[in-house]
């Protein structure tokens, strides 16, 4: 069966700064979190990092070539802080904003629209040293940078998305502490969730202010929570791991307020960051889309000896190299329920994408593994959108292999085969293919 997308449907692939330019230490660009946090032995496998990465920062002539050719409409990547403002707050690098500004007009000349997103995970060093998410003072920083942004790309820029997954930002760097800055602590976990969804509203704030001529939103990453049995616990367990992966950020940025299940689920043992009056206000502005991150499912069962007295169960069926459950249907029930729940908003999928071993043969890569698991969620993105979805574009995770956190680049999502050592690009089967589908507009 065909499935036909929308004719003005933006096909695209999504990258971030820190994962694919390297250029680290390279025309006045200041540290970030996961500069020192990549550079402390044990935080990343075979402790690498990102000085090199993907060479993208002298590359990306090259890698929007090759964007041109798989004939992408759209191409989400990130800015990074540190490398237009150094120390966060103040002085802009020019060398830096220059980058960017040569990197946009680029994707322009070859009829690409960008699609940008402020933060992605990596904030100046100079910022934590002051307490960075969970300082209250961030979030005014964030609006500086935001704002200095605007103003420097907002003509050229359509499309803008202030943060990427701030529950990763929240609660893989301050409670679970194996992303930058590495913390610990579920207190401060809330509270960097707090000023992050506020530095989101003030940065929304302040486009609307500049009255530029584009969209806002903001990315998240969204895990649809099934129940293993209808039993009470079990439906029990399902909502509250809907709540810690989902409602506690939609909630706020849709609704304006925190879910009340898990305020008192969260305040048993941890501290409800202190809302000031105009927070909540602020951190539900509104916004022109939702950018979605899908990866797979959570299927849970109720386990009183298990955090907030949920177990995470591993079915039977096909995993990816990340451990990750390969679940189509989960896209498709996941943006019916953010209509039925939130709203009749627009919606990208800013994020989707495996990770699987990849054999370079010959300098050819059958990453068929790879091609059917993005075929199997383009076919239910499409029936989404045939039940009413305003589905308006897919951005693939990733357009090429990058450093990915702290598996450093033992695990491989690109479409675009990298060879580390050379920097060579090699086009992988589901490159080849992802074209076609572009070409046509359809899934076969
Ligand atoms: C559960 O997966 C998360 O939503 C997620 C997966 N991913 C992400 N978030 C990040 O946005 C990317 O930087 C990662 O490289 C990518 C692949 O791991």
């Amino acid at each position: 069966m065909v499935h036909k997308f929308p004719d003005d449907f933006v096909w695209g692939t999504a990258t971030a700064a820190y994962q694919i330019e390297g250029a680290a230490n390279e025309d006045g660009r200041g540290e970030s979190i996961w500069d020192r946090f990549s550079h402390i032995p044990g935080n990343v496998w075979n402790n690498q990092n990102g000085d090199v990465a993907c060479d993208h920062y002298h590359r990306y002539k090259e890698d929007v070539q090759i964007l041109k050719e798989m004939g992408v409409k759209g191409y989400r990547f990130s800015i990074s802080w540190p490398r237009v403002i150094p120390d966060g707050t103040g002085k802009i690098n020019q060398k830096g904003v220059d980058f960017y500004n040569n990197l946009i007009d680029e994707l322009l000349r070859q009829g690409i629209q960008p699609f940008v997103t402020l933060y992605h995970w990596d904030l100046p060093q100079a910022l934590q040293d002051r307490g960075g998410w969970t300082n209250r003072d961030t979030t005014d920083y964030f609006a500086e940078y935001a704002q200095q942004m605007f103003k420097q790309y907002g003509d050229r820029v359509k499309h803008w998305i202030t943060h990427n997954e701030p529950w990763c930002t929240s609660f893989l760097g301050h409670a679970i502490g194996v992303h930058a800055p590495g913390l610990k602590d579920f207190s401060a976990a809330l509270l960097a969730a707090h000023n992050v969804l506020l530095s989101h509203g003030k940065a929304v704030e302040v486009f609307r202010q500049m009255g530029l001529d584009g969209k806002i939103g903001i990315t998240l990453n969204l895990t649809p929570s099934y129940p293993a049995s209808n039993s009470a616990d079990d439906l029990q367990a399902a909502t509250i791991s809907d709540g810690f992966s989902n409602r506690w950020f939609l909630d706020p940025v849709f609704k304006g307020q925190y879910p009340d299940d898990m305020v008192k689920v969260f305040g048993t043992f941890a501290k409800i960051p202190e809302i000031q009056e105009s927070d909540m206000k602020l951190i539900s502005s509104n916004i022109d889309f939702l950018g979605i991150n899908y990866y797979s499912r959570s299927l849970v069962k109720h386990n009183p000896d298990a955090q907030f007295g949920v177990e995470t169960l591993k079915p039977e069926g096909q995993y990816t190299d990340m451990d990750w459950e390969v679940y189509p249907q989960g896209l498709y029930d996941l943006l019916l329920r953010i209509k039925k729940d939130y709203g009749d908003i627009d919606l990208y999928i800013t994020e989707n994408g495996a990770a699987f071993k990849d054999v370079v043969e010959n300098d050819q890569i059958d990453d068929i593994d790879r091609l059917n698991y993005l075929k199997k969620h383009f076919e239910k993105a499409a029936e989404a959108i045939r039940d009413g979805v305003k589905l308006k574009g897919y951005f693939v995770w990733s357009l090429m292999d990058n450093f990915e956190w702290a598996f450093g680049y033992s695990k491989r999502f690109g479409l675009i085969y990298v060879d580390y050592e050379t920097q060579r690009r090699l086009w992988k089967k589901s490159a080849r293919w992802y074209k076609d589908v572009i070409a046509n507009n359809s899934v076969d």
